[in-house]
C-alpha cells in the first residue's frame, strides 16, 4: 500500500455533468482522429466505461474492448495489475485505438496500460497534475488534493437547511 495525500476537498460530479465533460472530451479527440477514424475504443474500467460509450457513441466507433487495472480499494493505491487484457487480435500496438479512463491521478494506472499499448492515443474526462503527461486528451483538471466523487458513486440525499425555522 502506497500512502495517498488527504484530500482536502472533493469535487462531486453529476450524471449530468458526467455526460457533458464525456462529449467535451470526444469533441477535443475529433481533432486528433485519424484521417480514417478510430478503429477501436479500449475502456479502463471500470470507471471507463460510462465515458468510454459515450466517447464511442460520438465518434461513431462500434469495436469497444475493455482492460481491466485494478490500483485502488475505495482510497487506498496499491501496485496496478492488469486482471483482463483487451483483445490483442483487435488492438495490436495500439495504433490506431482510443484508451479512455475517467480520471487520471497518479498516472501509474496509465503506465500499466501504456506499456501494453504504446501507441494508442489515451483520454480521460479528469486529471490531476501528477499524471497529466500520462494522457494525450483530457478535459478538465482538478488539483492534486482533491477526490473526485463520480455518479455511480453516489446517492440523492436528503440536506438540512441552513437555517431551521
Ligand atoms: O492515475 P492513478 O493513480 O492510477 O488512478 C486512476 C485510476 O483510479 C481509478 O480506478 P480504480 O483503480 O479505483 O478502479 P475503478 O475504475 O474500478 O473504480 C480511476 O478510475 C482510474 O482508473
Ligand atoms: N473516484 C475516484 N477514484 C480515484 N482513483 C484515483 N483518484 C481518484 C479520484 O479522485 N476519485
Ligand atoms: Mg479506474
Amino acid at each position: 500500500m502506497t500512502d495517498r495525500l488527504p484530500h482536502e476537498k472533493g469535487f462531486h460530479v453529476s450524471w449530468d455533468q458526467l455526460h457533458r465533460d464525456a462529449r467535451a472530451l470526444a469533441w477535443r479527440l475529433q481533432d486528433t482522429s485519424p484521417r480514417d477514424g478510430w478503429r477501436a475504443v479500449v475502456a479502463i474500467t471500470r470507471g471507463g466505461m460510462a465515458p468510454a460509450m459515450i466517447v464511442a457513441r460520438e465518434l461513431d466507433i462500434r469495436a469497444v474492448d475493455t482492460i481491466s487495472v485494478k490500483s485502488y480499494n475505495h482510497q487506498a493505491q496499491s501496485e496496478p495489475r492488469i486482471i483482463k487484457s483487451p483483445d490483442i487480435d483487435l488492438v495490436g500496438d495500439g495504433e490506431g485505438v482510443l484508451i479512455v479512463d475517467d480520471l487520471v491521478d497518479t498516472g501509474k494506472t496509465l503506465e500499466v496500460v501504456r506499456a501494453l499499448l504504446p501507441k494508442a492515443h489515451v483520454a480521460t474526462v479528469y486529471a490531476k497534475p501528477m499524471g497529466r503527461e500520462m494522457v494525450n486528451t483530457f478535459v478538465t483538471e482538478v488539483s492534486q488534493d482533491t477526490w473526485i466523487f463520480f455518479p455511480w458513486d453516489m446517492a440523492l440525499q436528503y440536506v438540512e437547511p441552513y437555517r431551521g425555522t
